[in-house]
């Protein structure tokens, strides 16, 4: 690896250029015990954009994302300190109600995890959880979840069948639309094509994109043509610092640091 300069940053200030901003974080840290992964991240999110969060293993990217909705909470030795703005509320302080948060800012993993239930009832039991509905919401929800996750035409005529016979694609899919069924505002998602076929990951990439206008999403992926192809900002992490944001088109055009342009070029990480 070439000798960087890893002091220099360039990050876009979206607050300043008059974007309006789904979320933010101010002097974001995470330890893991002693081990501080990430370094104090100042970074804000456009709503109704994508945006990647790129950078070698280990720089952060999961640790960072996974913070915005508190699920290291559920890591005992993970500390987190800073700010996470949502709508004047920081999600961070002890004040914030967790469970009523991740109605607005869910998150999809890398593997589908539905759950043992037919394909109804995983949209149907997150959805109950915060509140009964009747038979005729509920289907219209579910419904409506599996469009906008493009599976309905698949399933509209199985959906009593167990969600643990789809394929892995299919089970990504179900598991964005049980994210979506919650109506959030914002929606992590921790590499969620990684486990997937090329078809089933464009389906979900085609996915992402045609609800861009309905929700803001934060994507970590290790792919670097999937950020271009689907991101409008793209952050490359490196060390638990954020070191570049941009555009995509300018990360992945002309970048203004070395290292990111090496990063995405394939020259180490
Ligand atoms: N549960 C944990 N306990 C202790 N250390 C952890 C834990 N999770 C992550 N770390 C450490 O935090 C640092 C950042 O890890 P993280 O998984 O966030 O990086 P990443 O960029 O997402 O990597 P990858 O691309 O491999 O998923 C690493 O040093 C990792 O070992």
């Amino acid at each position: 690896m070439a000798d960087y300069d890893w002091s220099q940053r360039n990050i876009l200030d979206l607050a300043g250029m008059g974007k309006e901003i789904a979320l933010h974080t101010e002097d974001l840290h995470v330890y893991y015990a002693q081990n501080e992964s990430i370094k104090g991240v100042d970074m804000a999110f456009e709503k109704n954009k994508i945006t990647a969060l790129i950078g070698p293993s280990g720089s952060g990217k999961s640790t960072y994302l996974r913070s915005l909705n508190r699920m290291n909470d559920t890591i005992q030795i993970a500390n987190v300190t800073g700010k996470i703005m949502y709508k004047d509320v920081d999600v961070n302080s002890d004040q914030a109600d967790v469970y009523e948060m991740r109605k607005y800012i869910g998150m999809v993993f890398q593997r589908p995890n539905p759950f043992s239930k037919s394909i109804y009832d995983n949209i149907a039991f997150a959805v109950n959880r915060h509140g009964k509905k009747t038979k005729a919401e509920m289907d219209e929800i579910v419904e409506t979840s599996l469009r906008q996750a493009s599976l309905w035409e698949q399933v509209k005529d199985e959906l009593n069948k167990s969600a643990l016979a789809l394929s892995g694609g299919q089970a990504q899919r179900l598991c964005i639309a049980r994210a979506l069924a919650m109506k959030p505002d914002i929606l992590l998602l921790d590499e969620p094509a990684s486990a997937l076929d090329p078809i089933s990951t464009s389906t979900v990439e085609e996915t992402l994109l045609n609800l861009k206008d309905q929700y803001t999403f934060i994507i970590v992926t290790h792919n670097m043509q999937q950020a271009a192809r689907i991101s409008d900002y793209t952050a490359f992490f490196y060390s638990g610092d954020l070191i570049e944001y941009d555009e995509t088109k300018k990360i992945f055009t002309r970048p203004k640091l070395q290292a990111t342009e090496d990063y995405i070029s394939g020259h180490f990480g």
